[in-house]
C-alpha cells in the first residue's frame, strides 16, 4: 500500500525511522514550549510587584484545550488529542510553579481522579480527609487549588460541598465531570461469598442501591467518609480475617491491591460526577464561561419566580438551581444557581443588578471556563 500524500515510508524499519525522527523533534518543540512557558513565569513575576503571582491561568489553558480540539483533523481524536496538551501544559506549568492541590482523599478516589483530569498529572497531591478540610486547606493557602465533588447524575447535589461555600471566601475557578464506574471490590484472601459488610462513601452507596438490593440483599451497607478510605478498610480487615468488601473505583482497586467480584455495577451507566475546583482566583472570561451564584430569597410570597424571572426574560440559560434550608430562619431558603455566561458580561451585570434587588444576598461565587474535558 502507498500513502504517497502523507510521505510515509513502508516498510517497518523506515517507519520505525520516520517515528524517530518525529519524536526528536516534538520533544525539542516540547521543551521550546516549555523554555515559552518559563519565560512567561518571569514576565508574570516582573509584572505583578508585590501582589501575589498567580501562574495558574484556567481561562488561557481552556482556550489552548478547544483550539487544540477545534483544528484538530485526526487520526488522533479530538478528546485524546486533548488529553496529551492537558498534560504537556501540566508539565509547563510545573516548571513555572508547582501547584499543591488538595482533595477529597485519600489517595485513590474519583476526586483524585477528577484532579488529574483538570490539572495533569504533574501536580503535587494533597489528599484531605473531608470537604470541608478541603475548603480549610485552600483558604490558608497551604494547597493553591481544590477539588470538591458538587453533585452526581444519579444522586443530586453533594450538601457538603455547597453547604461549605455560605462562610467561605474561595471562588470557583473551573469545574470538571467524571463518569463514575463502581466496582465491589475483596481483598485477594477473601471469600466473597462470605462477605457480611459492605463499604463504601454514601453516594456510591446510593448510586448502586438496586444492584445492591438484588444482588446483597443481606450484607450490611456501612456508610464511610470515601470510596477510597472504604478500599483502604478492606484490605486492612482482611488481615484480621473479617469478610469485608468495598465499593470504590479502578484507581483505588489498584493502590490497596484487592481484587473485583463485580464490575461496573452502579444502578445506571450514564453515572456522572461534575466536581468543582475552587481556589482564590477570579478568573477571567474565557469565551465558554459558567457562572455560580449563592442566593439568600427574602421569606415571602412569590420569592423563587421573582429570582427566576429574570433569567427568562434577558434570554440567560441556567444550568442548575438547587434549594438548601438558610439555617438563619426555620423556612427560609437559600438557592444555588448556575447559568450560562461570565459574571463581568454585561447581560450578567444586568441580571444580577435585578436579583439584588429581590433577594436579600447575592453572592457570586465565581464565573469559569465550562470543562473542556
Ligand atoms: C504559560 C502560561 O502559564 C500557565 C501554563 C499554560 C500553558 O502551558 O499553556 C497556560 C496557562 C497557565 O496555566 C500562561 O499563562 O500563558
Amino acid at each position: 500500500m502507498t500513502n504517497k500524500k502523507m510521505d510515509v515510508p513502508e516498510t517497518l524499519p523506515l517507519l520505525r525511522d520516520r517515528i524517530d525522527a518525529i519524536d526528536n523533534e516534538i520533544q525539542q518543540l516540547i521543551n521550546e514550549r516549555a523554555r515559552c512557558a518559563q519565560k512567561v513565569a518571569e514576565v508574570k513575576l516582573a509584572d505583578q510587584g508585590d501582589e501575589e503571582v498567580v501562574f495558574y491561568r484556567p481561562e488561557r489553558e481552556a482556550q489552548v484545550l478547544r483550539r487544540v480540539m477545534e483544528r484538530n483533523l485526526g487520526p488522533l481524536g479530538n478528546e485524546e488529542m486533548a488529553r496529551i496538551f492537558r498534560q504537556v501544559m501540566s508539565s509547563c506549568l510545573a516548571l513555572e510553579k508547582p501547584m499543591r492541590i488538595a482533595f477529597l482523599g485519600p489517595e485513590g478516589t474519583y476526586t483524585q481522579q477528577a484532579a488529574i483530569k483538570h490539572f495533569g498529572k504533574s501536580i503535587v497531591s494533597a489528599p484531605m480527609a473531608a470537604i470541608d478540610e478541603v475548603f480549610r486547606e485552600v483558604e490558608s493557602g497551604s494547597a493553591n487549588y481544590g477539588v470538591v465533588p458538587v453533585e452526581n447524575s444519579t444522586e443530586g447535589v453533594v450538601n457538603h460541598t455547597l453547604d461549605s461555600f455560605r462562610d467561605s471566601k474561595l471562588k470557583i475557578c473551573g469545574e470538571v465531570e467524571e463518569r463514575i464506574h463502581h466496582h465491589l471490590l475483596v481483598a485477594p484472601s477473601i471469600n466473597p461469598d462470605e462477605v457480611t459488610h459492605i463499604y463504601s462513601h454514601q453516594q456510591s452507596l446510593a448510586q448502586c442501591r438496586a444492584w445492591l438490593d438484588r444482588y446483597w440483599p443481606h450484607a450490611e451497607r456501612v456508610a464511610v467518609n470515601s470510596n477510597a478510605e472504604a478500599a483502604k478498610m478492606v484490605s486492612e480487615s482482611a488481615r484480621n480475617g473479617r469478610s469485608v468488601a468495598a465499593i470504590a473505583g479502578e484507581i483505588a482497586c489498584e493502590l490497596y491491591g484487592l481484587t473485583k467480584v463485580s464490575s461496573n455495577i452502579e444502578d445506571r451507566p450514564d453515572n456522572t460526577t461534575r466536581f468543582l475546583i475552587i481556589g482564590h482566583q477570579d478568573v477571567p472570561e474565557s469565551g465558554q464561561d459558567k457562572t455560580s451564584l449563592l442566593i439568600s430569597a427574602k421569606n415571602e410570597a412569590g420569592a423563587l419566580y421573582s429570582l427566576l424571572e429574570p433569567f427568562k426574560r434577558l434570554g440567560v440559560s441556567m444550568t442548575r438551581l438547587e434549594t438548601r434550608p438558610s439555617l438563619m430562619s426555620k423556612w427560609g431558603y437559600i438557592f444555588y444557581i448556575d447559568f450560562e455566561g461570565h459574571y463581568q458580561s454585561e447581560i450578567s451585570q444586568v441580571l444580577i443588578k435585578e436579583l439584588q434587588a429581590c433577594a436579600s444576598e447575592v453572592k457570586v461565587l465565581g464565573s469559569y471556563p465550562i470543562a473542556v474535558l
